[in-house]
C-alpha cells in the first residue's frame, strides 16, 4: 500500500492506494467518528457494500442511500435525498459520509458532507479508475444544473481517502478509458516525464496490467496533491486541472448529462483544447496529434459528434466557472507538460469547434 498525503488549509489527510482495502477494518476505523451514512449507487453498492460489513457491524447508529447510477443523477434531487437521510439518522456535527462509489457518488456525497449541518466528516472510497485518480481527491464536491457542469457545489476536504485498486476488476471498459483521459491530463499539463511514461505504457495500461495501472494511479494522486497543496480554492494553478473541461463540460450539458462519460467528454476537449493552442501558435505543431494520438491508443474518442452545434457549444462555455469580465478563459497548452489559463475570443474558439 502506497500512501499520499494531501495538505490543506485545515490541515492534511491521508490517500491510501492499494489492494484489498475495503475490508480492512484498521484503515476505515483510524477515520470513523459519529454516526455513519453511506453512499453509494446500485452498480456499486451490488459489488462492494459487503466489504464494509466487518466495519460498520461494529456502528450503532447507521444508515445508507443506494442512488440510481450515471450521471444524469448528479442533481439536486439526489443531494436533498442524502440529507434527508442524514436527517433521519439523526446525525449530528460529529457524523462521517462513507462515499462508496464513482465520482458522481463522491461529488454528491462530499456536498452532502460540506452543507449538512455546515460541514461534517466525508470519508472518499473512490471506485472508479476516475474517482481514485482524480475525483475523490481535493476536495471540489458538487451537483449539476441543467444549464451547467457542477454549477453548485462547495469545497470540502475529505478525513481520508481510501482507494482500492480490487474495485477497477469490475469496472466495464468504457468507464476505465474514460478515467484514463484524467490520468493523460496531468501529464500534458504539468509533467512531461509522466507524459513520456504513459506513451511508453500505453498499451500495457489499456490492458490494465496490475504494474502499469499502480505507477498511473500513484503518479496521478501524487500530481493531484501538489496542485491541491499549493492551490486548494483554485486562485490560480488549480485551473489548469481543468485543461479540456471547458469545451468536455459544455458537451456533457449539450447532450443532457446522458451521452458521454466526463472522462469521454475531457478527452475530446483536451484534443480541442490543444488545437486551439497550436491555432494561436502558442505550441509546437503537432502538440495536439501527439496528445490525440496517445489518447486514441488507450482507446479514447478524440472527435466532437456530428450533431455538435458550435453555437450552442460556445454559449454552454459561456457559464464556465473559470471565465472572468465576459471573457471565456480557456486552458491552453505552452507545450507538453506546461499549460496556463489564458482568454480566449469566441471567434478563436470557434474555429476549432468548427472543424
Ligand atoms: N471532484 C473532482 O475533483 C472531480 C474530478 C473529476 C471528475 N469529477 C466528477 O466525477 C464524475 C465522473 O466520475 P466517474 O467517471 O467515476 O463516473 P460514475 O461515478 O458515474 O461511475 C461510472 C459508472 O461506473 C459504475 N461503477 C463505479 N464503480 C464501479 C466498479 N468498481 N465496478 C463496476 N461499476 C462501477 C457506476 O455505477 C457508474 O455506472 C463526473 O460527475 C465528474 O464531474 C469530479
Ligand atoms: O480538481 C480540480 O480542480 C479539477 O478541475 C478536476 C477536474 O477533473 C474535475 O472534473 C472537476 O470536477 C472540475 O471542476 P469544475 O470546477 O470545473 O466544475
Ligand atoms: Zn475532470
Amino acid at each position: 500500500m502506497k500512501v499520499i498525503q494531501v495538505r490543506h488549509a485545515g490541515g492534511e489527510y491521508p490517500v491510501y492506494v492499494g489492494q484489498g482495502l475495503l475490508g480492512m477494518t484498521s484503515i476505515l476505523d483510524r477515520h470513523l467518528e459519529g454516526r455513519v451514512l453511506v453512499v453509494s449507487d446500485q452498480n456499486v453498492a451490488k459489488h462492494y457494500l459487503d466489504r464494509l460489513r466487518p466495519t460498520l457491524s461494529r456502528i450503532q447508529h447507521k444508515r445508507k442511500i443506494i442512488l440510481p447510477a450515471g450521471e444524469e443523477y448528479k442533481t439536486v434531487a439526489s443531494w436533498q435525498r442524502i440529507l434527508d437521510e442524514l436527517v433521519e439518522l439523526k446525525a449530528q456535527r460529529d457524523a462521517t459520509i462513507l462515499a462508496l462509489g464513482g465520482g458522481v457518488v463522491g461529488d454528491m456525497a462530499g456536498f452532502a458532507a460540506a452543507s449538512y449541518m455546515r460541514g461534517i466528516r466525508v470519508i472518499q472510497m473512490p471506485t472508479t479508475l476516475l474517482a481514485q485518480v482524480d475525483a475523490a481527491v481535493g476536495g471540489k464536491t458538487g451537483v449539476n444544473h441543467p444549464q451547467g457542469k457542477n454549477l453548485i457545489g462547495a469545497f470540502h476536504q475529505p478525513a481520508a481517502v481510501i482507494a482500492d485498486l480490487d474495485t477497477l476488476q469490475t469496472l466495464d471498459e468504457r468507464d476505465y478509458r474514460a478515467g484514463l483521459a484524467e490520468v493523460v491530463k496531468y501529464g500534458a499539463i504539468r509533467d512531461p516525464g509522466f507524459f513520456a511514461w504513459l506513451d511508453a505504457r500505453a498499451d500495457a495500461l489499456a490492458a490494465r496490467v496490475p504494474d502499469a495501472l499502480v505507477e498511473a494511479v500513484y503518479q496521478s494522486v501524487r500530481n493531484k496533491a501538489e496542485v491541491v497543496a499549493a492551490d486548494e480554492k483554485e486562485a490560480g494553478q488549480r485551473a489548469l486541472l481543468n485543461f479540456g473541461h471547458t469545451f468536455g463540460h459544455a458537451l456533457e450539458t449539450f447532450t443532457a448529462y446522458q451521452r458521454y462519460r466526463h472522462g469521454e467528454a475531457v478527452a475530446i476537449g483536451m484534443v480541442l483544447a490543444a488545437r486551439l493552442s497550436e491555432f494561436l501558435g502558442r505550441c509546437p505543431t503537432g502538440t495536439s496529434d501527439r496528445l490525440e494520438r496517445l489518447l486514441q491508443r488507450l482507446g479514447l474518442d478524440t472527435r466532437l459528434p456530428a450533431d455538435a452545434d458550435p453555437d450552442r457549444l460556445l454559449n454552454l462555455m459561456r457559464l464556465d466557472k473559470k471565465n472572468r469580465a465576459d471573457q471565456i478563459r480557456l486552458i491552453l497548452l505552452d507545450d507538453i507538460g506546461q499549460a496556463s489559463v489564458t482568454p480566449c475570443p469566441a471567434d478563436d474558439i470557434r474555429e476549432v469547434l468548427v472543424k
